[in-house]
């Protein structure tokens, strides 16, 4: 397995409870999409997967390893095998693209290795063929600072495809893209997993493209699973029911609870 959780819970360092309860399993090479509402969890998830944050109750497995019993070493080794993409890469404005590219293998790499490749870039050819697919070759040697919010995501997603991980987490990895580029891209990082054997597990407020490009999508609702299934079986009515939005239905907004479970709203009088 890719990734197994059993019974996981997070609650942030607020006290707010994000996840709730959640029993899912990812085999090596799956492509996995979770929709889901703003503040539905989606990114909790994927951070919990990503290894920043620590589930607060249950069992976390990640490419056979339980993050939670991990140290030092250990764990950076594990950490080197998830290859994480950001809504908004946390790219230095002043860094060249290729050496962002290059910097996906620096937790692969010897220290000497790894700081040699920040001053001067070791491997031109390698950077420049992850980015071709996305269109960006020719940005290899720009400025990060220089580029558009789309071109800086295809720079992140770029260097996760030179990092050559085992396990892909994307959040929300086109959103900054145009509908024809972000379909292109979305195929591509697709494709490329696909052709690897990598597990990918992303993170789309579009659902179009959820259902499209991913063979099972994961409705995620109030810090639950409301759904999990190949994405041909997915209804209108499981949408609609994902996507209620309870507090903008009901006249008055909720005040008290501050967890996705009591965070709901009154019921209506009729
Ligand atoms: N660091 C944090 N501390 C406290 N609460 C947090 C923290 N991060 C997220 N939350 C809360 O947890 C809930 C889930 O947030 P999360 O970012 O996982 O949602 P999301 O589904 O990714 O939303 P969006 O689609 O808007 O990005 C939200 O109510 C959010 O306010």
């Amino acid at each position: 397995m890719s990734v197994r959780l059993e019974g996981v819970g997070l609650t942030h360092a607020n006290g707010f409870v994000a996840l709730q309860d959640i029993n899912l399993q990812i085999a090596h090479g799956e492509r996995v999409a979770i929709i889901g509402s703003s503040g539905a969890g989606k990114t909790s998830l994927l951070r919990l997967l990503g290894t920043s944050l620590r589930p607060g109750g249950g069992t976390l497995e990640l490419l056979g390893n339980q993050p939670g019993r991990l140290r030092g070493r250990a764990l950076r080794q594990l950490r080197s095998r998830i290859g994480l993409i950001h809504q908004s890469p946390p790219l230095p404005p002043r860094q060249r693209v290729i050496t962002a590219v290059l910097a996906g293998r620096l937790g692969q790499w010897s220290l000497a290795k790894a700081l040699l490749s920040l001053c001067w870039p070791l491997d031109i050819d390698g950077a420049r063929a992850a980015l071709a697919p996305l269109d960006l070759d020719e940005k290899l040697f720009a400025r990060c600072d220089q580029l558009s919010g789309g071109q800086l995501q295809r720079v992140g997603i770029a260097r996760v495809l030179y990092q050559n991980a085992e396990l892909l987490l994307a959040d929300e990895p086109v959103s900054s893209m145009d509908p024809v580029l972000a379909e292109h891209t979305l195929a591509i990082l697709n494709q490329l997993a696909s052709q690897r054997g990598q597990s990918l597990i992303a993170s789309l407020h579009a659902v179009d493209l959820a259902l499209q490009h991913f063979p099972r999508v994961i409705g995620l609702r109030q810090g639950q699973l409301l759904f999990d299934k190949p994405s041909e079986a997915v209804t209108r009515d499981d949408l609609q029911q994902l996507y209620a939005n309870q507090s903008l239905d009901t006249p008055e907004a909720p005040v008290h609870g501050n967890s996705p479970a009591t965070a709901t709203a009154p019921p209506r009088c009729v």
